[in-house]
């Protein structure tokens, strides 16, 4: 539920909005950053927390100005045909646009579409409709340069995957939402969800069916953590320094999180584990030196009890939202062995977005974030995302000697700090 009930009339909205653009200006001035533009070497924005709330704050207001200026038949007009500015943005990606487009200067129509592998008139009129939503420019008539928001495509790889893989598979099971959804409106899971409708196999299994997709489910989580979660949750909240040992990420995919721990903090070690092999040789590809000693990958089920013994930490980082409740249970117990074996103060973290308890008090932009990620967690797993309530209820079902002893709710993933109480007075506490 919104915090934001109150109607501020749109001459008032519109002054605070000039008011917080001159902040968020003030703030670039005084980090000496540029202020923004569209051309392609526009400076980067800071990602600060604070710079952030600046954004998060702007971006409501604008939301708000914009629809009520449009009114509804007007608003309906455009949000009906975001499926074909998607359907564009896919094939853009799908004929690889950003990275045919050079990253200085133009290229001429013929040439990008020759390249590209496409007729000139298609790529021509979905290159002119992408250019009215400012992605790339034509300055001159039949070249086409990048902007600033173009070109973040064709610098980073992750991003762009991230951005690819969604406009591609997620979204095509998105379009089986409601045939899916009701061939089976009481019975959800990874078998029972649009995804599996889409594409007839489970998401993970999809992955090993077809490893060349898995690389880039890879580097889109890599670039998920750039645009979305960065890791800061899990590095600020827990204290790593005060520890010895390994940690054990489990589900760590291409180990990018152990990857940039172990750079944070040089005196551990990172035990990575998955399911998929493809997602682990890709990450031991991507060790550098400094750390290489530091990292091990090992093919794992999180379903079967963990058999990496007398680790410092268990964590489990955005595994928990793929998965309905029953298999939750059982994850959380696999992980016992391992929390028995180690000394009691030895966490299992739990890092992934907490859902806000209904009626809670929170920016209306902030729980969207989260609801659209626990939306999309029903599309592609029949899975969700989680409240502490329906945390702590799966874990005391798993074993009632886990106990939750802080949560960490407010940055872009929520860390949860979970002991094992062995009766030894350590973890006894009420939770
Ligand atoms: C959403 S990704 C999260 C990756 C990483 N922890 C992160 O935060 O970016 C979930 C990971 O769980 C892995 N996974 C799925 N089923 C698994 C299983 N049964 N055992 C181990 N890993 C599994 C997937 O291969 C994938 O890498």
């Amino acid at each position: 539920m919104s915090s934001e009930s109150k109607d501020p009339g749109i001459t008032n909205l519109a002054q605070s909005i000039l008011e917080n653009t001159k902040e968020v200006a003030r703030y670039l001035q005084t980090s000496g950053i540029a202020l923004p533009t569209f051309s392609p070497t526009a400076e980067a924005l800071p990602t600060t927390p604070d710079f952030q709330k600046l954004q998060a704050r702007l971006r409501t207001q604008l939301e708000d100005l914009q629809l009520l200026v449009e009114g509804p038949p007007r608003f309906y007009r455009y949000f009906l045909t975001r499926g074909y500015d998607l359907g564009v943005f896919q094939t853009a990606l799908d004929f690889g646009f950003f990275t045919l487009v050079p990253p200085e200067g133009d290229i001429a129509l013929k040439e990008l579409a020759s390249q590209a592998g496409l007729d000139p008139d298609r790529t021509g009129r979905m290159m002119r409709l992408l250019i009215t939503q400012r992605f790339f420019q034509e300055n001159r008539p039949g070249f086409f340069a990048h902007n600033s928001f173009s070109i973040a495509l064709q610098r980073d790889e992750d991003m762009r995957s991230m951005v690819h893989m969604s406009f591609d598979e997620m979204l095509k099971a998105c379009a089986e939402a409601g045939a899916a959804i009701k061939a089976n409106p009481f019975k959800t899971d990874g078998v029972h969800c649009p995804f599996y409708a889409r594409f007839g196999v489970p998401v993970y299994d999809y992955f090993e069916k077809y490893p060349e997709n898995s690389g880039r489910f890879a580097k889109a989580m890599a670039g998920w953590r750039k645009m979305a979660n960065a890791t800061a949750e899990l590095t600020d909240n827990y204290p790593w320094a005060n520890i010895e040992g390994t940690v054990v990420d489990i589900g760590g995919g291409s180990g990018h999180v152990s990857m940039e721990m172990a750079q944070l903090f040089p005196h551990l070690k990172f035990a990575v584990q998955d399911c998929d092999e493809s997602v682990l040789a890709e990450g031991q590809q991507l060790l550098s030196d400094d750390i290489r000693d530091r990292i091990s990958f090992t093919k794992t089920n999180f379903f079967e009890p963990q058999r990496f013994l007398g680790a410092s930490v268990y964590l489990l980082r955005q595994c928990t939202c793929n998965w309905v409740d029953h298999d939750i249970v059982t994850i959380f117990k696999s992980v016992v062995p391992g929390l028995e074996s180690s000394d009691p103060n030895t966490p299992l973290l739990i890092n992934d977005m907490i859902i806000p308890e209904p009626g809670s008090e929170v920016e209306r932009l902030w729980e969207r974030e989260r609801r659209q990620v626990d939306i999309t967690m029903l599309m592609l797993f029949g899975a969700k995302q989680r409240t502490v309530a329906e945390f702590k209820t799966l874990l005391k079902e798993a074993d009632t000697r886990y106990v939750i002893r802080k949560v960490h709710e407010q940055g872009a993933l929520g860390l949860l700090e979970v002991y094992l109480d062995r009766g030894d007075g350590v973890n006894n506490i009420a939770s």
